[in-house]
């Protein structure tokens, strides 16, 4: 053998050994542990090849044939699923505190200013600090309540337009976009005091709206996890983060000039709130902490909404005997001299089951928000190790035999339940519904980290007496 060659396969020896050295390593860290079975998998992608669109549909079948609580390799990232209520209990009460963690990525790095938002800060004092600014600043019943004329002008807005096409006798109309136009409105209204949707918005800010509705549209697309938060080398292949940072500069500078604006010129908006409270706290309560508030109530709250408004009509279309009840139980208790109003939901019981089921059956977001845990912790008797991406499947728990108790874990459940309450006994009140056709609405879900309905949702409509009666004050 020659000089060169006992080099080199002495190197490659050296370089195999240290490889199987590092590999025993790591598994000796993980050797004695009792981890959360795992399907077979690929090399370098794991698993990633397993998570075919919808990912909820995927994991559920996973679970049914490995159990409850798995664990998954997505590229260099460790997860664990799970899908039994059981486990979700342990993971949100012994450990709440250790699961209070989101996994880090390229979004929440260059959108979410740096993880620091809501939804994004790891645990800690400033995600205590956030969440005591927004229960008492944004989310309590007294603010809710200032905001209640909003939402109603913004449900009356929908009831109008729907009557403009289905005043005199059965129309079709196109309920998706006029749902995600008045959970927009809502919340613009609610942050900033603005209207940019729905071909009514207003004049003044026409110019304004299109920028945000282009940026909305922009994010909502690259929203969510990126295949290089699993996959870090595809970085140096793609330019998505060059994209992400772009876009982030140009909604922060939106924002900011909406921060800018109310300096001048207040009013009772939430960035109002905010900026009286910078007054009181300028070290903390920054601009950059308004604008993290203001960017994830508008992400968190406008699509989720909408989405259990489409499927609860959707659903309501093809039970039409639900759909009478629902109305039966709104004119027994509402009548048709007026508008229901906020103040009746506690007493619409059916309309309250009806929405809780949709969202059983339909939840608009299937795998919660990714938790990540920040030390080694155990559920349902398996191991998690720290740094792991946990993932809730509330579609396969909902589907579950075994109910589940308290499902709600977003701060803004109180403002969707007012939102999604009042649109919807609202247009049952006011319109008679039937589906477009004798065949059953197409149930099927989209693609995509939301649970949307994959066809948007079309319907017959018909004015009710009371829409003459109470909307245009005509006997
Ligand atoms: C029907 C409508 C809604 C549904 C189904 C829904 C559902 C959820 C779910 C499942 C989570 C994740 C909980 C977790 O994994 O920790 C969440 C988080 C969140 N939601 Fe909602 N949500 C809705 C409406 C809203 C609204 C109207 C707002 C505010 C305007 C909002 C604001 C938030 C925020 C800020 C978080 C993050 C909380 C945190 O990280 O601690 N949501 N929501």
């Amino acid at each position: 053998m020659e000089d060169q060659d006992i080099i080199l396969y002495s190197s490659l020896a050296a370089i195999l050994l240290l490889f199987l050295a590092f590999k025993f390593l790591l598994l000796s860290k993980t050797w004695h542990k009792n981890l959360p079975p795992s399907p077979p998998s690929l090399p370098m992608i794991s698993h990633l090849h397993l998570l075919k669109p919808p990912i909820h549909h995927a994991l559920l079948k996973l679970s049914q044939k490995y159990g409850p609580i798995i664990s998954l390799k997505l590229g260099s990232c460790r997860v664990v699923v799970i899908s039994s209520a059981s486990a979700a209990g342990e993971c949100f009460t012994k450990n709440d505190i250790i699961l209070a963690n989101r996994p880090k990525s390229l979004y929440g790095k260059h959108i979410e200013y740096g993880h620091s938002t809501l939804s994004q800060s790891p645990y800690g004092d400033h995600w205590r600090n956030l969440r005591r600014i927004s229960t008492m600043e944004i989310f309590s019943q007294s603010r809710l309540n200032a905001l209640l004329q909003v939402r109603k002008d913004e449900v009356r807005r929908l009831l109008l337009k729907l009557s403009t096409t289905a005043g005199h006798g059965f129309a079709k109309v196109e309920l998706k976009s006029m749902f995600v136009d008045l959970t927009f409105n809502n919340l613009m209204r609610m942050v900033a005091g603005k209207r940019y949707y729905g071909g009514d918005e207003d004049v003044t800010n026409y110019e304004e709206a299109m920028q945000f509705k282009e940026l909305i549209a922009q994010i909502l697309q690259i929203a969510g996890p990126n295949v290089a938060d699993f996959l870090p080398i595809l970085k140096w292949f793609r330019n998505d983060e060059k994209k992400l940072i772009n876009l982030a500069k140009r909604i922060d500078g939106f924002l900011q000039k909406l921060i800018d604006e109310h300096r001048i010129k207040e009013g009772n908006t939430m960035i109002d709130h905010l900026l009286s409270l910078q007054k009181l706290e300028p070290d903390y309560c920054t601009d950059q902490i308004i604008k993290g508030l203001a960017l994830v109530l508008i992400f968190a709250g406008t699509d989720t909404s909408a989405i259990t408004l489409e499927w609860a009509m959707a659903n309501l279309l093809n039970h039409p005997d639900v759909l009478k009840k629902a109305r039966d139980e709104i004119d027994a208790q509402v009548g048709d001299e007026r508008l229901m109003d906020e103040t009746d939901v506690p007493n619409l019981h059916y309309l309250q089951n009806i929405i809780s089921e949709t969202l059983r059956l339909y939840p608009p977001t299937p795998l919660l928000v990714p938790h990540f845990s920040s030390s080694d912790c155990t559920v349902g008797g398996y191991d998690v190790l720290r740094d792991t991406i946990v993932l809730v499947n509330a579609y396969a728990i909902h589907r579950d035999q075994k109910s589940w108790e308290d499902p709600t874990t977003c701060p803004g459940a109180g403002l969707a339940q007012r939102v999604v309450s009042l649109t919807l006994g609202s247009m049952i009140q006011c319109f008679e519904w039937n589906r477009v056709s004798e065949e059953q609405v197409d149930m099927t879900e989209g693609r995509g980290a939301t649970m949307r309905k994959a066809q948007p949702l079309e319907a017959m409509c018909k004015a009710r007496p009371i829409v003459n009666k109470v909307l245009y004050g005509v006997e």
